[in-house]
């Protein structure tokens, strides 16, 4: 079926990219496609901030949802207090963020005279967005050429899907991309990475079975060879639990570095926000593995626990590049904190209608 994926020569070869995926003149269409393709997308598209109401609906029906039961009554007491901590971490926010944000409401409260419900949601929205601010540092791909991306995360938490989705995004911005199939373990994500790379005139360097290693080293050259401006290198998937894996990554990091001394630029770990409290673990597990240098957070449409960002700007924090509120391409994208933080507390517009 994916004739196209030619054998490839031995690791040895590294200059030579070990099976370059050209555009096809005519392909039958495969039954993978790593994101939506356009045709499906609806009539009138939604914007950036609509779709992402839209997808953390689900966390804002926990924490405004929960606020605005809450919020319907009109003082300000200890109680209101108490059940807001447990709506907050019910969104999977975290006991330190949550604490966090109790303790400096407690303090507004006092000292801003706070009265009504409507002004402590207020307060509870700023002191959140302090919270996040930090997190809000954009990728900025523009110091190295080519700049080396290294994708890493546990299996599933969606590293494929992402990288088709940022490669559309540095087109957008004008740069010449080269994806890297790094994912040598499971042969759906190479073929779905190929196929992507073909509709979308993006090159891939894969290789059929073998080192990840080798097939990113190969990329790199061939991205240098090109004048190639960003190379997005998939991993396949791993737990942290899984010792020997994590291992295997911190070779691949290693052999990066090789092929390019000043690389990897970014170390980006994706996490599934499905996960919740979990992200900590894998962000401090994967960190000592390859020093994670950015995060993606997909999925938060399909969850309630998009508090979880908050948990890891209070305890593991690290610049959140991208979140990802559903599976088209455009629904990957910069993280910005007041965006965020309105989203949570607004309500759709055109909800109803649009969805
Ligand atoms: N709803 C939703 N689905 C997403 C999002 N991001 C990725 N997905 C879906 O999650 C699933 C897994 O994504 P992949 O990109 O294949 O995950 P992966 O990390 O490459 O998986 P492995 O190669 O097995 O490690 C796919 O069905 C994606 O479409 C998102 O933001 N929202």
């Amino acid at each position: 079926m994916f004739g196209f994926l030619k054998k490839s020569p031995k690791p040895e070869a590294a200059a030579q990219p070990q099976a370059e995926v050209a555009p096809p003149a005519a392909v039958e269409a495969p039954s993978s496609a790593l994101i939506s393709a356009p045709a499906a997308e609806p009539v009138v598209k939604r914007s950036w901030a609509d779709r992402l109401k839209a997808g953390l609906s689900r966390t804002r029906q926990q924490i405004g949802g929960g606020l605005a039961s809450l919020f319907g009554r009109r003082k300000i007491d200890e109680d209101l207090l108490e059940e807001l901590e447990t709506t907050l971490l019910m969104a999977d926010c975290g006991v330190d963020a949550t604490q966090h944000l109790l303790d400096e409401l407690r303090k507004r409260w006092k000292r801003d005279k706070l009265e009504t419900a409507d002004q402590l949601q207020g307060a509870l929205a700023e002191e959140l967005l302090a919270i996040l601010a930090p997190l809000e540092q954009p990728l900025d791909v523009s110091g190295h050429s080519p700049y080396i991306i290294m994708i890493a995360g546990v299996n599933g938490s969606g590293k494929t899907t992402s990288i088709g989705k940022l490669a559309k995004y540095f087109q957008l911005q004008g740069k010449s991309v080269l994806l890297a199939a790094g994912d040598t373990f499971r042969a759906a994500a190479r073929e779905q990475l190929t196929t992507w790379g073909e509709r979308n005139n993006v090159t891939v360097i894969a290789q059929e079975g073998g080192d990840a290693a080798a097939v990113i080293f190969d990329a790199i050259n061939a991205a240098k060879a090109r004048g190639i401006d960003v190379v997005l290198a998939d991993t396949a998937g791993r737990l942290p639990t899984q010792l020997h894996l994590m291992e295997e990554i911190a070779k691949v990091r290693r052999v990066i570095a090789k092929a390019e001394p000043s690389g990897p630029h970014e170390v980006l770990l994706v996490l599934d926000a499905n996960i919740g409290q979990n992200a900590l673990a894998q962000v401090k597990a994967f960190d000592a593995s390859i020093g994670v240098t950015g995060l993606v957070v997909t999925k938060l449409d399909g969850t309630a626990k998009g508090g979880v960002v908050a948990a890891i700007a209070r305890q593991y924090p690290r610049p959140l590049r991208f979140i990802g509120v559903g599976e088209g391409i455009d629904d990957l994208q910069p993280f910005n904190a007041r965006e965020f933080v309105d989203a949570l507390f607004e309500p759709v517009a055109g909800a109803g209608s649009a969805a």
